[in-house]
């Protein structure tokens, strides 16, 4: 199981990873040693430690500062949040947009944390439905709003490039905590903003 020192390993094992990335390259057929193959391991190992780098993130340091709520209880959407991660099942991309809503209770957070939110668990091997989920939960752990909505589209090239080919098909999750699990107004409402 992978744990938040993974970004950590991988710095510590980009030797390692780079020796495999040659062995893999062999295996598939390639001469490793040619000229356009050999910085490739090197480059490799430096592009997972940046894609899957929320492994060492902290979701709750990144969310960072609480600000008192001075409002009535209103819905807060940030919306067409890019996110990029890696398929756990075929370590492929996947890729598309987030939208993210709360309705606040004491605190408030500041908007662009939820982007930060959305890189600690989109910079990992994922499902995109654990992905939506654990947006969320943590949201609602923070500050403990009336709510969170989330939706994720997601473009999926382990569905594009191969196997089922379906290029252009687009996966979309939703999760949700509090006064959206079962408020049908609240949710249409969200749908509405985002424009679903
Ligand atoms: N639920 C879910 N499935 C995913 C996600 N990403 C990829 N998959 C699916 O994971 C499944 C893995 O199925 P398997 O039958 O074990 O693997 P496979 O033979 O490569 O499957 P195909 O892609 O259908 O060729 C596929 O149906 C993928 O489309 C995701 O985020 N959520
Ligand atoms: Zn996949």
């Amino acid at each position: 199981m992978l744990d938040v020192k993974q970004n950590n390993i991988i710095v510590q094992n980009k030797s390692e990873i780079e020796k495999c990335i040659r062995h893999l390259l062999s295996l598939l057929g390639e001469d490793p040693q040619r000229e356009g193959l050999i910085e490739t391991p090197a480059r490799v190992a430096r592009a997972y430690a940046e894609l899957l780098k929320g492994y060492s993130m902290d979701p709750w340091e990144e969310l960072g500062t609480k600000f008192p709520s001075e409002s009535q209880s209103e819905l807060v959407i940030v919306k067409d949040i890019y996110y990029y991660s890696l398929c756990e099942h075929h370590m492929l991309p996947f890729f598309g947009k987030a939208h993210i809503g709360y309705i606040p209770q004491e605190n408030i957070i500041g908007l662009s944390k939820l982007g930060r939110l959305l890189d600690v668990f989109a910079r990992r091997f994922q499902v995109q439905e654990r992905l939506t989920n654990q947006i969320a939960e943590s949201l609602q752990n923070y500050i403990n709003p009336l709510g969170v909505m989330v939706a994720l589209e997601g473009e999926h090239m382990c569905m594009c490039s191969r196997g089922v080919k379906k290029i252009g098909s687009k996966t979309i999750t939703y999760a949700s905590t509090g006064c959206f699990e079962d408020d049908r107004g609240l949710r249409d409402e969200f749908q509405r903003a985002i424009g679903q």
